[in-house]
């Protein structure tokens, strides 16, 4: 018996056929691990997603850990994935490497096939998806790829001066954590982490949280985002 995917091609190929005049053709069906799927393994897998965003050193890790322990997600770091990918030894390790040193983002392919395999390979179907999406690529590629529309964006808005306090005492060996780096991470960040939570803001989808306070002062203005979803699922 013809399979529904040869079948809804078959179509698609007459459809193209009869309509060929009218530009592009349908794209095909992907069969992603033997299933149907629109480019993404991950549309057979239904799954909600925050994204927690704000400038380097905010605190978007630290609140991250004490979400996961409250409300019971999963984090996933860009940038602990994009670190553990260029430890891996992986072809893109040089290019992840120079991009951090540099403080500029990885392209979006690289990114997001790491974001989905971690979303796939982890039992849970709650993510907080920490320092994603950084810029317009990002953003346009994780929604067009995986089709995941965010529940709502926590945003930890802090001081540039408090950010640079705490990200050069973090003391994690991080390549990225010095004087010269930090600049030029705060001016992608303004150019382009910025409009994306503007973006997200005029969809009214975004959660401020004032970061510059104590560790357990941002976490009670973090819990009171939480509270009302963990209460209404
Ligand atoms: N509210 C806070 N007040 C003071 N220090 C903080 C606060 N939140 C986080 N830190 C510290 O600042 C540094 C950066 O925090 P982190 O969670 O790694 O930020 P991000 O992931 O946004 O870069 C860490 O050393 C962390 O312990
Ligand atoms: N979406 C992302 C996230 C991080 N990164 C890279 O990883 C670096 C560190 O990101 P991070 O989220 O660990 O940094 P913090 O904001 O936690 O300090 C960034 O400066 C980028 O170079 C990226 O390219 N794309
Ligand atoms: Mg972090």
């Amino acid at each position: 018996m013809e399979s529904l995917i040869g079948l809804v091609n078959r179509i698609k190929r007459a459809c193209n056929n009869a309509f060929s005049s009218l530009g592009d053709a349908l794209p095909s069906v992907a069969v992603v691990g033997g299933q149907e799927a629109n480019g993404s393994a991950l549309a057979n897998k239904k799954v909600t997603v925050v994204f927690v965003l704000g400038g380097p050193g905010s605190g978007k890790g630290t609140q991250c850990t004490n979400i996961v322990q409250h409300f019971g997600y999963t984090h996933l770091s860009a940038g602990d994935l994009l670190r553990a990918e260029m430890k891996s030894g992986s072809e893109n390790g040089d290019m992840i490497q120079n991009m951090i040193k540099e403080g500029k983002i990885v392209p979006s392919e690289v990114t997001i096939k790491l974001l989905e395999r971690a979303m796939l390979d982890n039992g849970n179907d709650k993510f907080l998806i920490d320092g994603f999406p950084r810029n317009e690529e990002n953003r346009a590629a994780f929604e067009a790829v995986t089709g995941i529309e965010p529940q709502f964006i926590l945003f930890f808005d802090c001081s540039e001066e408090e950010m640079q306090k705490r990200l050069l005492s973090r003391n994690q060996g991080r390549d990225d954590d010095n004087i010269e780096t930090i600049k030029k991470r705060f001016k992608v960040y303004m150019e382009s982490s910025l409009p994306v939570i503007e973006y997200y803001n005029a969809k009214g989808k975004v959660r401020k949280i004032d970061a510059t306070k104590p560790v357990e002062e941002v976490f009670e203005a973090v819990k009171t985002c939480f509270t009302p979803v963990a209460a209404s699922s």
